[in-house]
């Protein structure tokens, strides 16, 4: 090689080494004139020294590094050398470290005359001294050329290792405190962002259900040019030996499909071969103990590299995407839970409680009140007969709403403009009824110092309502069938007939058909009453009825008392829906009342009167329980003494001894 004009200078090093400075043992200006040239060309590192950017020197081994000729390097730039990726590197790296100090080291990749390329180290020391290198051409770089093979495959490692840790650290962050409806978004970037870093052409996310016949594709990404994997349930059947490893949790590494595959993964043979499969590797998906599904690489465009050592890092990987599904599918159950949860409450609460508006306010048939089958058929009877003249026969337990029913019926007819004029047959004196009725002339009898007007007189041109009709005296039956066959009558003591135009409506608790037949009423009398027989239904064949009436008894009382109740415990509710109601509507009606004056609140607190009155009655006196069984079962009866069902025949004794007792006790039938 022709060694430039710093050859003179490397074979004589001027005195005065500026940077020398440690004594004369390293300096040679007293030892014997020496051919560094030939020196440095032994020297087992690549030597050069560069003036103005070009190589004024080289040594052979530098030639070597570089597979060049000698002769070739001189003069030339020592940066052409260098990758062309690497020099805008090379370039900065060394101005800055010159810049702090005289000396720096580089590494970087050269381009070698084979066109293969190697990792070198680069030592240099920037040498601006005229006297030193001989030369007014400015400063020299002398520099070492060393092998950075080793180095460079270390530092290698280390970078990827970085990188992988820098990505897994991404991936990771990116999940924390993430939103459960953003993860599976944040899924799809994690996969696009991995198959870009780890260089595969698809990755597919595959979880496994409670379904044994199909997993769930739930996430799939390929690069341009590649089709992503279908997302959807999937039939194990399709690819039964991959899944299977899947589900026993192995990792699947294939790098060269179809050779690694089993024989007895036919399946999947044909798939890879359909697809362009070359490699396949999967991971598990594992969080929590649990196995999730798997993470798979599929190399379509080329095969893997990969050694089995990146297993492990992408199971790393796995689990950071195995935590989020987790996450997701605890946070679904848990809100799918407190969902249910919440459902159930409001529907616990909702059959708790009888709310007013959803029961009152649409059932109500003016005033009465029912939407049962039963009062439904005696609601349309009493529209049908309302607008004749006909006789009806109301007959119903006591308190079942049969003097309402004969008001409804008087108020649809064309008589409603006058008063329903009403007689109940059981609470008069069986002395007095004829009078009542009939109206009677002054000195009729003993007493009767004045006339009478009787109310079938009262009643002309409207309704007359015979109340517990079954407790009409025998001996006046002829009388009154007679006032229903062609309305005429005498005053009690006078012989002058007076004609009316009356309706008549019964209402009787007994069985007046066997009444008749016991001779008690006249079978002419009955088949003229019976003439429209409405039968009315006890409250305990009608109990669904019965929350509607709680509820309108409620509306009523709580409007009298300012109270304002808004619900009924769903058991107490039941509670009375359970109870037979021998009092029937009327019954009901006083446990209401007794209920709203306790009540303090706005939820109505009430039992049926079973349990009202099985209280216990040992601070009271013998007096104080007659006092309340006595007008408890008259409440029931609705003052009702005599006759069938009657108080006194619920209390066994004679109606007279209940008179009698009423009377001890001061009870009297409150106004009506
Ligand atoms: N369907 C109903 N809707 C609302 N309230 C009703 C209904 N039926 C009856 N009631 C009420 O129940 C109470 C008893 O009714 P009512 O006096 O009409 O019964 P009754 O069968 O004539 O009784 P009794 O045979 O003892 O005379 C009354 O306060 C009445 O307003």
């Amino acid at each position: 090689m022709e060694h430039g004009s710093l050859n003179t200078a490397a074979r004589h090093p001027p005195a005065g080494d500026s940077h020398s400075t440690s004594g004369k043992q390293n300096r040679m200006d007293d030892a014997p004139a020496c051919d560094f040239h030939k020196l440095f060309d032994r020297s087992p590192a690549g030597i050069y020294v560069v003036q103005a950017e070009r190589i004024r020197y080289a040594n052979p081994v530098l030639g070597q590094l570089l597979v060049r000729d000698c002769a070739a390097l001189a003069d030339a730039s020592l940066l052409s050398f260098i990758h062309p990726a690497d020099r805008p590197d090379v370039e900065q790296q060394r101005r800055q470290q010159l810049q702090k100090s005289a000396s720096c080291r580089l590494r970087a990749r050269i381009v070698r005359g084979d066109g293969s390329f190697k990792a070198v180290e680069l030592m240099e020391a920037l040498v601006d001294d005229d006297a030193l290198t001989g030369q007014p051409d400015g400063p020299v770089l002398v520099g070492v050329m060393m092998d950075g093979t080793d180095h460079h495959q270390a530092d290698l490692k280390i970078q990827e290792r970085l990188n992988f840790e820098r990505l897994l650290a991404d991936l990771s962050a990116g999940f924390v405190n993430l939103p459960c409806e953003q993860i599976a978004s944040r899924i799809d970037t994690s996969l696009k962002l991995l198959v870009e870093f780890l260089g595969n052409d698809r990755s597919t996310f595959v979880e496994f259900g409670s379904d044994e016949d199909q997993v769930q594709i739930s996430h799939s990404y390929a690069v341009p040019g590649c089709p992503p994997f279908p997302i959807g349930p999937f039939a194990v059947a399709k690819l039964p030996w991959f899944i299977n490893e899947f589900r026993s949790g192995n990792s699947v590494f294939m790098r060269n499909i179809p050779e690694d595959l089993p024989d007895s993964a036919i399946e999947e043979r044909e798939r890879c071969l359909r697809e362009g499969i070359q490699s396949n590797v999967t991971v598990p998906l594992r969080a929590g103990g649990e196995l999730l599904g798997g993470l798979t690489f599929a190399f379509i465009r080329k095969r893997c590299d990969w050694s089995r050592e990146v297993l492990s890092r992408l199971s790393l990987i796995g689990e950071v995407f195995a935590h989020a599904l987790l996450r997701r599918r605890n946070e679904y159950l848990l809100r799918k839970t407190m969902e249910e949860n919440l459902r159930l409450r409001q529907q616990l609460e909702q059959d708790n409680l009888y709310l007013r508006e959803q029961v009152v306010l649409k059932h109500s048939h003016g005033r009465i009140i029912g939407q049962s089958d039963a009062i439904t058929q005696v609601l349309a009877d009493i529209e049908r007969v309302a607008t004749t003249d006909a006789p009806v026969l109301l007959s119903g337990e006591t308190g079942t709403g049969k003097e309402l029913l004969a008001q409804t019926i008087h108020e649809l007819s064309l008589r409603k403009g006058r008063p329903m004029i009403v007689v109940n047959c059981a609470s008069l004196p069986a002395t007095l009824i004829e009078s009542e009725l009939f109206g009677r002339a002054a000195g009729a009898y003993t007493g009767a110092v004045s006339a009478q007007t009787g109310r079938f007189e009262l009643a002309d041109g409207s309704t007359l309502f015979l109340d517990e009709i079954g407790e009409f005296p025998l001996e006046l039956q002829a009388k009154l069938l007679r006032v229903l066959q062609d309305g005429r009558f005498e005053r009690l003591g006078t012989a002058q007939t007076i004609s009316v135009d009356v309706r008549i409506i019964a209402a009787t608790n007994r069985d007046l058909e066997a009444a008749t037949r016991d001779n008690l009423f006249r079978p002419d009398l009955y088949h003229r009453l019976n003439v429209f027989p409405i039968q009315v239904p006890p409250l305990r064949e009608r109990r669904d009825d019965i929350p509607l009436l709680t509820w309108a008894f409620v509306e009523a009382l709580g409007k009298r008392m300012g109270k304002s109740i808004k619900c009924i415990p769903r058991k107490a509710m039941q509670q009375l829906q359970d109870y037979d109601w021998p009092g029937n509507i009327r019954e009901l009606s006083n446990a209401v009342e007794r209920a709203m004056i306790l009540a303090d609140g706005d939820t109505l607190h009430i039992e049926p009167p079973a349990g009202s009155h099985s209280g216990p009655t040992a601070n009271k006196t013998l007096k104080q329980v007659e006092r309340e069984q006595i007008l408890h079962v008259l409440e029931e009866t609705g003052w009702r003494i005599r006759g069938k069902g009657g108080a006194a025949e619920r209390l066994d004794i004679k109606p007279t001894t209940l008179e009698a007792r009423m009377a001890r006790q001061g009870i009297q039938r409150p106004g009506r």
